[in-house]
Order: structure tokens, then C-alpha cells, then sequence
């Protein structure tokens, strides 16, 4: 007994754990988009926590759990079906694997690429083998968040009185926007017992490299971020609300204003969480610097000069938990 214990732990530890932590994020900035000081919550939001979660989005609950049941039913496939799929090289199925350095967490995973041009163009950014209804509703599901997500950027420029209110979200509407959409499955975790109070990693701890990134789930809960103070809060799920993350790309073209959060999810004992996650990026040759109609007199860039193609392949060199952007930060030493 004891030993069949130690197998099951053994394999788990492989997965990180944490310890647990019993705070709920109960200051969640939640930003009407219908109401008139969306605008002005949204910077004090990405300001303060890099995280904010939106209401009033337009999307029909009818619709988001139409792809919801039907990634469930992807997820419900024998594995040697879902493995067809895979491996995520780097888009496709994954399991437990996460990225290309040894990252592990209890999840299985469909990652998409969302840019028309690359899909055209190579094999790689094609996710195989999925039902073509899940890939109509993906294509639906995206356009429509592109949208939303346009829609965001717009008032983030209002309020930070950009000269021209499309600057950020030009680069989402580029038609060769490096975007990516991710579906995520937790599985649940019986023997998660074994591991005498401590919490599974279902997804590391990291920031997203992109500009924005914006996530909903069913209603489980999991997701965690972490705060200024280094302190992790749960935050409490909600399947009909978006959850946006400050990504490391607009921290950079902010020069540190909005500051990209850190983010994790765990896993659970008896329930499965599923979660869809849009990515938004810019074309790989855009340069990624900050604003100058942002900038104050006198303030210097606190970054090396990058493009998202170069970012990003740093970042596919870099663990999940790495600091990706200290490498492209100005030293301050004198
Ligand atoms: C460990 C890794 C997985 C990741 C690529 C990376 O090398 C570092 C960044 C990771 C991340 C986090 C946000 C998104 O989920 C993701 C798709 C991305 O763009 O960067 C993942 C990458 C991945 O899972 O391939
Ligand atoms: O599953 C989630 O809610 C978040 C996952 C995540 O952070 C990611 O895929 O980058
Ligand atoms: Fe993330």
C-alpha cells in the first residue's frame, strides 16, 4: 500500500504542487462594457493588477457553451484519437507537456493558430484531426473576440489619449496578426489525497508574452494570479464573464505602465475545468516599443529595442516560470 502510494506521488511530483492558499481575489475590477466609465476602469485595472474581468461582452451563453460541449467532447475522445492531433509543435494537441522545455502540468490541451496567412502557408499551424464543427465554432469564437478585443484596445487608447485610438488595436486587426487561441482541460485528480494538503500544478505560473490575453472557463475554479505584494488569490470562476490578462508586449509599449500578471491554475480532486484562452499578438515584424505619444518628456525606453519575432523565439527558449522580458530590459546599473 505504501508503496502504490509512493508510485502515484512520484508520478505526480513530476507536476509541481504548491501550498495552498485560501484568499479570494475579492477587489476583481469588473468592467461594464455598456457603461460609461468602462474606460477609465480598465487603465486603473491594468495599472494595479494587469487583470480585470468584463460583463456586459455581447457574447451569447448559448454560444460559449456550443464550443465548450464540443471541445468536452474532443477531451472525451479515446487518448490514441486525441493524440492524432499532436504533438503541439507548436500547435495541435498536447498532454501534460507544456511547451518545449520539460514543462509539465496536469492538463491536455488544443492550441490553434489564428492567422489565415500562416495556416495557408504551412502545415505546422494547422491543429489536425479535429471535428469540423469545433474548428467552425473556433473560427467563429475567434473572429468575434478579435472583435471585442479590437474593441478594448480602442478604449485603453481613449483613455490614455493616444493620438490615433487604433495604434494598439491595428495590430490585432493586421491580417497577419500573430494571434493563437488555446483550449485547456483539467482533468480531475483523485489521487491529488496523496500529496497530504498540497495543491497540483494544473498550469505553472508565468505571463503571457503577448499584448492581451482573455479567458473564460466553466464555472471552476483553479485560476489564480498573482499580486503586486506576491501574494496568490483565487479568482472566482464565472462562465459567463471574460478575464483579461495584461500580456508582456503591452507592458513593453507602455514602458512599464501596465504590468503583466502572473498567472496560474491548479488542479482538483473531483471536477474538470475546461478553459479557452485567446491570445492576442502582433505581426512578427512589428516593433515592440513604447508608445511615443505616451511617453513624458525626458522618459526613456526601460527596454531594449525588439520585435515580437524576436520575443517570441526568445520566449520558446525560456521555462514557463522564466522572467522573459528581464533579458530585453535596459540594465539601470550606471
Ligand atoms: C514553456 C512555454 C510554453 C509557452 C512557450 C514557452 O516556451 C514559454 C511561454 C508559454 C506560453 C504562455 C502563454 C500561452 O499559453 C502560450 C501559447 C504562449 O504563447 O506562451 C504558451 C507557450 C506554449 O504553451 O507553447
Ligand atoms: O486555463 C486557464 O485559465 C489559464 C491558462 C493559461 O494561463 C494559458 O494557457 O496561458
Ligand atoms: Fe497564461
Amino acid at each position: 500500500m505504501v508503496a502504490v502510494s509512493q508510485i502515484i506521488l512520484d508520478n505526480l511530483t513530476r507536476i509541481r504542487t504548491c501550498k495552498p492558499t485560501s484568499s479570494i481575489f475579492t477587489e476583481i475590477p469588473v468592467v461594464d462594457l455598456s457603461e460609461p466609465d468602462a474606460k477609465a476602469m480598465i487603465v486603473d485595472a491594468c495599472q494595479e493588477f494587469g487583470f480585470f474581468k468584463v460583463i456586459n461582452h455581447g457574447f451569447s451563453m448559448e454560444f460559449l457553451t456550443k464550443l465548450e460541449d464540443e471541445a468536452v467532447k474532443f477531451f472525451k475522445l479515446p487518448q490514441s484519437e486525441k493524440e492524432k492531433s499532436g504533438p503541439p509543435n507548436p500547435f495541435g494537441y498536447g498532454n501534460k507537456q507544456i511547451g518545449p522545455n520539460g514543462d509539465v502540468g496536469w492538463v491536455e490541451y488544443l492550441l490553434f493558430c489564428t492567422n489565415p496567412e500562416l495556416i495557408s502557408q504551412s502545415p505546422k499551424a494547422i491543429c489536425p484531426g479535429i471535428s469540423e464543427n469545433l474548428r467552425c465554432l473556433v473560427n467563429d469564437y475567434v473572429s468575434a473576440m478579435k472583435s471585442m478585443v479590437c474593441k478594448v484596445l480602442e478604449m485603453i487608447a481613449e483613455e490614455l489619449q493616444i493620438e490615433a485610438s487604433d495604434t494598439l488595436s491595428k495590430t490585432i486587426k493586421d491580417e497577419k496578426s500573430d494571434s493563437c487561441f488555446r483550449i485547456n482541460h483539467y482533468p480531475p485528480c483523485p489521487q491529488l489525497g496523496a500529496l497530504s494538503g498540497r495543491n497540483l500544478i494544473g498550469f505553472g505560473e508565468h505571463t503571457d508574452p503577448q499584448m492581451i490575453s482573455v479567458g473564460r472557463s466553466n464555472n471552476t475554479s483553479g485560476l489564480q494570479i498573482c499580486l503586486r505584494d506576491g501574494s496568490w488569490v483565487s479568482v472566482p470562476p464565472d462562465n459567463s464573464s471574460f478575464f483579461f490578462n495584461v500580456g508582456d508586449s503591452l507592458q513593453v509599449m507602455t514602458n512599464g505602465r501596465f504590468k503583466s500578471v502572473k498567472h496560474r491554475v491548479l488542479a482538483h480532486d473531483s471536477s474538470s475545468r475546461v478553459s479557452m484562452i485567446y491570445f492576442g499578438g502582433p505581426p512578427l515584424n512589428q516593433k515592440i516599443t513604447p508608445l511615443s505619444s505616451l511617453m513624458e518628456e525626458g522618459e526613456e525606453s526601460l527596454y531594449k529595442e525588439f520585435t515580437w519575432s524576436e520575443y517570441k523565439k526568445s520566449a520558446y527558449k525560456t521555462r514557463l516560470g522564466d522572467n522573459r522580458l528581464k533579458l530585453f530590459e535596459k540594465s539601470t546599473v550606471n
